[in-house]
C-alpha cells in the first residue's frame, strides 16, 4: 500500500490554454488534517478535480488512496468524501430519507454514532426538509454525511464560505469533536486563516498551479518575521535586502516581513541606516498573506 493519501507527481491540467496546475509535486502522508491555501487561483479546486476524476490531467501523475485518479472505481469513490462550499443536497428530500438513502448506499461503512453526534450540534430535525435548512444547517448536515461515510479521505473545498461566525464555529467544532483525523485524511481548504490555525496538522501553501510550502503551521510562523525599523530620514530601498516578503511604512516606522532569515538581518537593516529594528513574531494570517502577496507582487513583475 502506497503510503500517501495524495500522491503527484509533475501534474499538469490545462483548459485550453491556461495552465491550472504547473508540474505539481506533492506527498501528501496519510492522516491528519492538512489545511490547504493559496491565492484565488492558484490551482486548488483543479487539483481536487482530477483528484476526485473530474477531469483528465494533461500531463504527470495524480494517485488518490493509491490509486491512478483517472480510473477510479465506484468502490475507490466510496472511500473518498468531498464536500465544497455549494453544499449541494437534493433540496426536497426530507433529512430523514436522505439520511436512510446514504445509510443504504455506505451500508457496509455507515457510522452511526459519528452521523448523530454532528447533526446534533447543528440542531436539524429528520422531519425538516432539506431546502429549508439554513446554509449553515445545510453544511452541517453535509459534513454529518460525509464524515458517516467513513471515508479515507476527505477533501473539504471551502465548507463554510458565506457561512457566518457562528456557523462557521459550529462547523469546525463539529469536524474537530468527531476526532475523524485519527482514522481518515482530511484536506481542508479555506481563505480563513484562524480556520486553518485551529485545525490543521499541516499546511500546504500552493502559487500558481505549484507546491510553494509544506510543514506544520508553527514551523511557517517560525520562518517568517516581522522587522520594525526606525529610518531618522527617507526609508532606503530595503527591498534589496534578502528574504524581503512585504515593506510597509506604518506611523513613521517601517515594518519589514521577511521569510528564512536568521538576526543577522536586523544588522544588514541597521547598515541601511535603521537608528533602532526590532525583530517581532508573526500571527499565521500575516505570514502567509505576506508570503502570497508576494509571489502575486512576482508574478505581476514577471508578466
Ligand atoms: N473551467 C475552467 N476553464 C478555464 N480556466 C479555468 C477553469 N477552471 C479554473 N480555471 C483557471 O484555472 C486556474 C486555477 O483555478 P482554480 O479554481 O483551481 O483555483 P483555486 O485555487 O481553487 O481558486 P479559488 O481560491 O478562487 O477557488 C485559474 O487561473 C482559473 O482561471
Amino acid at each position: 500500500m502506497n503510503d500517501y493519501a495524495i500522491d503527484t507527481d509533475k501534474l499538469c491540467l490545462y483548459y485550453k490554454r491556461k495552465l491550472a496546475l504547473d508540474h505539481l509535486t506533492l506527498k501528501l502522508p496519510r492522516g491528519g488534517i492538512h489545511a490547504f491555501v493559496g491565492a484565488n487561483g492558484a490551482g486548488k479546486s483543479s487539483l481536487f478535480r482530477v483528484l476526485l476524476g473530474f477531469e483528465a490531467a494533461s500531463s504527470g501523475q495524480a494517485r488518490v488512496l493509491g490509486h491512478d485518479s483517472a480510473q477510479l472505481t465506484p468502490a475507490l469513490r466510496g472511500r473518498i468524501g468531498f464536500v465544497n462550499e455549494e453544499h449541494t443536497m437534493p433540496t426536497w428530500m426530507r433529512v430523514r430519507d436522505l439520511t436512510r438513502m446514504q445509510q443504504h448506499q455506505y451500508a457496509a461503512q455507515w457510522n452511526q454514532g459519528r452521523y448523530d453526534e454532528v447533526l446534533r450540534h447543528f440542531n436539524v430535525l429528520p422531519e425538516q426538509q432539506v431546502g429549508q435548512l439554513s446554509r449553515g444547517e445545510r453544511a452541517g448536515l453535509n459534513l454529518a454525511l460525509a464524515l458517516a461515510q467513513s471515508p479515507e479521505l476527505l477533501i473539504l473545498d471551502e465548507p463554510t464560505l458565506g457561512l457566518d461566525v457562528v456557523a462557521k464555529r459550529a462547523f469546525l467544532e463539529a469536524l474537530l469533536l468527531t476526532n475523524a483525523a485519527d482514522d481518515s485524511t482530511i484536506v481542508y481548504c479555506s481563505h480563513q486563516m484562524d480556520e486553518i490555525e485551529r485545525v490543521a496538522d499541516n499546511l500546504v501553501i500552493l502559487e500558481r498551479g505549484a507546491l510553494r510550502y509544506m510543514n506544520g503551521p508553527a514551523d511557517f510562523c517560525e520562518r517568517v518575521q516581522l522587522w520594525v525599523a526606525e529610518f531618522p530620514f527617507k526609508a532606503p530601498d530595503v527591498w534589496q535586502l534578502p528574504g524581503v516578503l512585504q515593506v510597509q511604512p506604518i506611523e513613521g516606522l517601517t515594518h519589514i516581513v521577511v521569510f528564512d532569515q536568521d538576526d543577522t538581518f536586523g544588522a544588514r537593516v541597521k547598515l541601511l541606516g535603521a537608528r533602532t529594528v526590532h525583530c517581532m513574531p508573526l500571527g499565521l494570517d500575516r505570514a502567509v498573506n505576506a508570503f502570497l502577496a508576494h509571489g502575486h507582487a512576482g508574478a505581476r513583475r514577471a508578466a
